[in-house]
């Protein structure tokens, strides 16, 4: 008796209701998308086979439901997860015609209740995993649609320029996530915004998040080339640095004034198509900063023509952010 597709019905972290992709095998439905892909397969760390140090398999046991409702609270983590994969494979799909994260139609894997209350996620090469949180800094962070969308461009990434994660071109990594889950939060369209993690941090206060793209400096991250951090820390700071191309992508969509330079705003959709193409055409392992601009002005040039608005608006921010 082969699986058939079913549709089930759930409740994510922030408790809001959706339909799931599931399979059904004759007994139980498991957390398997068929219908995107070769399939987005949602799996749980924690469920008990044996006492010791469960919290830690990778990719786990694959999620299984009796009654096709995922509604408890254990399962909203899951839920998410999954859904949101679909989200965000459907963005790359719709917008780039990118079949999965190699183009290929890959196989998606996330892991969730990974860890002990942990606070973070992670593209772990070959799978997502997201943790719990501990309900005060962070909730389920599969909750986060940006998130999500981050995890998985840092796949996209690794089967594209696979920028080496660390310095300049760690930083362009990191941002390239920033920007895509963004973009797919946007794609999606249920409270977009150019902040990261916004829905799955510190559940206790409002109006924050774990950085800006729109204003780095809100979270302490530089946005501008003279402000950036040259220590050893995270990888000589990816998670901070990636704060001057991340102002730059928004300057490019959005418009605005910086360091005395006006960009006038191209939009969200070139500034897709334009990082798209840096990323799997131009883009190498080591890129800097400065080929990262030279990058996107060649993509904005083969896409939309040489000194047109396009090609104005990624000079002069990046001119903007001190970046030559
Ligand atoms: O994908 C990434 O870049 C981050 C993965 C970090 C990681 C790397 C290697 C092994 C384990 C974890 C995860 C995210 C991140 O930006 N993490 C930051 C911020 C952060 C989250 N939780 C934290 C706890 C403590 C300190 C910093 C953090 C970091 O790890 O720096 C991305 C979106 C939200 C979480
Ligand atoms: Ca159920
Ligand atoms: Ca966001
Ligand atoms: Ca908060
Ligand atoms: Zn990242």
């Amino acid at each position: 008796h082969t699986a058939e597709d079913s549709i089930g019905t759930g409740v994510g972290v922030l408790g809001d209701q959706k339909t799931l992709n599931t399979s059904f095998d004759g007994s139980a439905y498991s957390l398997i998308d068929n219908t995107r892909g070769n399939g987005i397969f949602t799996y749980d760390a924690a469920n008990k086979i044996n006492e010791r140090n469960y919290f830690f398999r990778l990719p786990g046991s694959l999620w299984v439901d009796a009654d096709n409702e995922f509604t408890s609270s254990y399962d909203r983590a899951a839920v998410d997860a999954h859904y949101y994969a679909g989200v965000t494979y459907d963005f790359y799909k719709d917008v780039f015609g990118r079949d999965s994260f190699d183009d290929n139609g890959a196989p998606i894997k996330s892991t969730v209740h990974f860890g002990r209350n942990y606070n973070n996620a992670a593209w772990v090469g070959t799978q997502m995993i997201y943790g719990d949180g501990d309900g005060s800094n962070f909730v389920e962070l599969s909750g986060g649609l940006d998130v999500v969308g981050h995890e998985l461009t840092h796949a996209v990434t690794d089967y594209s320029a696979n920028l080496i994660y660390q310095d300049e071109s760690g930083a362009i990594n990191e941002s390239m996530s920033d920007v895509f889950g963004t973009l797919t939060e946007f794609h999606e369209g249920i409270n977009p915004d150019w902040d990261i993690g916004e829905d799955i941090y510190t559940p206790g206060v409002d109006n924050d998040a774990l950085r800006s793209m729109s204003d780095p400096t809100k979270y302490d991250d530089p946005d501008h080339y003279s402000d950036r951090y040259t220590g050893t820390l995270d990888s000589g700071g990816v998670h901070t640095n990636s704060g001057i191309p991340n102002k730059a992508a928004y300057l490019i969509s959005e418009g605005g004034a910086h360091s005395g330079i006006t960009v006038t705003g191209i939009g969200r959709d070139k500034l897709g198509q334009i990082y798209y193409r840096a990323l799997t055409q131009y883009l190498t392992e080591s890129s800097t900063f400065s080929q990262l601009r030279s990058s996107l002005i060649q993509s904005a040039t083969d896409l939309y023509g040489a000194n047109g608005p396009e090609v104005v608006d990624v000079t002069a921010a990046f001119d903007a952010v001190g970046v030559q």
